[in-house]
């Protein structure tokens, strides 16, 4: 469960939110929704650890996380909308890489998570690709099983529709909903209100939910 406590926002003086108040369940997705420039992306950023919070409390599954800015745990798993692959290393590699360095996983252990990870998003066949012969659709899902190779306590995705056609659309779909079956927490940033209305079990709309 992720219980978000008057969390707060400025950029200098400028408040982008206030009095932030929030709580998703084990194996709820929220949607995040409202019009750009509303600070959708900034949220995603504190939820991240990217970016400070200026004040409020975050708590996953029990446990307070830094919102200084520079968390070093891996409870997040986030899933930006450039992908942020690793160029010069196969989907495989991609997926393999941060459990062995950050969670100490040996090779083979890092290698059978990868393959059961890469078969349940139906990536096997690309499992020795590189990101540049890949879809937009099938680089989302590596993404995806990239972050939850981490074991996060919750899963973040920042527009996951956007540039994808009807198909990889349906499929990022299939894709929530089975992890949401698996009781995975997920928070989906999202202009597209039909993917919105298709996956989500509830709406936090910064339009009209936050104080400014
Ligand atoms: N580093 C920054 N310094 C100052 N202001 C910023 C900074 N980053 C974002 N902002 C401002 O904060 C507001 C919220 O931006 P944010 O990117 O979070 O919105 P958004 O809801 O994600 O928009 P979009 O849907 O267009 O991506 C915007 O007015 C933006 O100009």
């Amino acid at each position: 469960m992720l219980e978000i406590k008057n969390l707060a926002k400025s950029y200098d003086t400028r408040t982008i939110f206030k009095n932030m108040n929030l709580t998703v369940n084990d194996g709820e997705v929220l949607s995040i929704v409202g019009p750009s420039g509303i600070g959708k992306t900034t949220f995603l950023r504190i939820v991240a650890g990217l970016l400070p919070a200026n004040d409020g409390e975050m708590i996953l599954n029990g446990e307070a996380l830094d919102l200084t800015g520079d968390r070093t745990g891996a409870q997040v798993g986030v899933i930006f909308q450039d992908f942020n692959l690793f160029p010069q290393y196969t989907v495989k590699e991609n997926v393999m890489l941060a459990p062995q360095l950050v969670h100490h996983e040996t090779k083979a252990e890092a290698a059978e998570n990868a393959d059961r990870l890469l078969q349940d998003l139906g990536l096997t066949a690309q499992a020795d690709q590189y990101p540049f012969q890949l879809s937009g659709g099938q680089k989302q899902r590596v993404a995806i099983a990239r972050a939850l190779a981490m074991k996060p306590g919750i899963l973040a995705y920042d527009e996951p529709t956007s540039g994808l056609d009807a198909e990889s659309t349906e499929r990022v779909i299939a894709v929530i909903k089975q992890l949401q079956a698996q009781g995975v927490t997920q928070l989906v940033v999202t202009h597209d209100l039909p993917f919105a209305e298709a996956v989500a079990d509830k709406t936090f709309d910064f339009g009209t939910d936050v104080e400014r």
